[in-house]
């Protein structure tokens, strides 16, 4: 496929069918104003071919850094490890790139330089969490402290970086057991497919450094919690949200549904909620 366009409507490719990349190249197959499904890539072509031909008009199925070439915007929904390969090409041509795996925006964090030097954009979802229409809103003053927790059932943080160099056992686990505390640079180090929502928060508001993160294993909740608050010179904010896991018991459902909500704003008429 080449980078040419027929018709008025935003081409969006899509990185990853998983949890979060299935429910989005599905919506958007189903029908999204002014957006076309274009192009799809996945790691086994193979896993995927009943899903793809469960879709009204199949899109292509290409390697995973030529999306940027094949699409208006290109939705990453991969490992952490993929958001370079799929991010770059797509902003060095001056589209757009939605991340979900925000937490290596941190460490890839010159694709903002890079989008704004070519005309590109990044585009963070809410996903997992919320009011990050406050937080932004809080910004423009000055917000003087963010503060977050986050509850995750064992299922959700098995495997962690952090848990595994510390080994800590979290399976035999009856209550609730606080695994970190610091900042959100360093939580998405140590959980980095985990707390993508902190991160998120922290680039709405006061930054990675700035935001400070605790972490709960918690064997007595069956959602991935997150509590924040927020004191700025504008408001004061508690925030709350109880996330039903998917597929993948790291990801909440809600975060494919915040990314369908974001790519309905590109081309709606009336946009509610900053
Ligand atoms: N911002 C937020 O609020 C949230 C962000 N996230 C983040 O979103 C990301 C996606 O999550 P989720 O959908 O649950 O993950 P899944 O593990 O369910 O899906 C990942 C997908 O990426 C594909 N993939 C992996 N490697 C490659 C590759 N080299 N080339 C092409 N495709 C590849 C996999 O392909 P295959 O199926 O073929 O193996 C799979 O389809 C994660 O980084 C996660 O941490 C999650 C929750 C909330
Ligand atoms: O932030 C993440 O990566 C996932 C998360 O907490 C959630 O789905 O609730």
């Amino acid at each position: 496929m080449t980078d040419q366009k027929t018709s008025n409507e935003l081409r969006v490719a899509v990185a990853g069918l998983g949890s979060i990349g299935s429910k989005v190249a599905t919506a958007l197959d189903q029908g999204i104003e002014g957006l076309t499904l274009s192009a799809v890539a996945v790691r086994d072509p193979a896993k995927h071919q009943g899903f793809l031909s469960g879709l009204r008009h199949r899109p292509q199925i290409m390697p995973i850094d030529q999306l940027g070439a094949a699409a208006d915007i290109v939705v990453e929904c991969a490992p952490t490890s993929q958001l370079r390969a799929i991010v770059e090409p797509a902003v060095k041509r001056g589209k757009s790139a939605v991340v979900v795996s925000v937490g290596g925006l941190l460490d890839n964090y010159d694709l903002i330089d890079l989008a704004r030097a070519n005309g590109g954009r990044i585009l963070v979802p809410t996903g997992a969490l919320i009011g990050l229409d406050a937080v932004n809103a809080a910004a423009v003053g000055t917000i003087h402290s963010v503060k977050m927790v986050t509850r995750k059932p064992i299922d959700g943080l098995r495997g962690a970086p952090f848990i595994v160099q510390n080994k800590v056992d979290i399976d035999d686990l009856r209550e609730p057991l606080k695994l970190f505390e610091g900042s959100a640079r360093d939580a998405a180090k140590g959980f980095p497919a985990n707390v993508n929502v902190a991160v998120a928060l922290s680039l709405a508001g006061i930054g990675p450094d700035r935001t400070q993160v605790q972490v709960w294993a918690d064997p007595t909740v069956t959602r991935n919690v997150h509590r924040i608050e927020v004191e700025a010179d504008s408001a004061r904010f508690s925030m709350g949200i109880e996330n039903i896991p998917s597929e993948n018991p790291k990801t909440g459902m809600i975060t494919a549904l915040s990314v369908i909500a974001l790519l309905r704003k590109q081309r709606a008429t009336l946009c509610v909620g900053t």
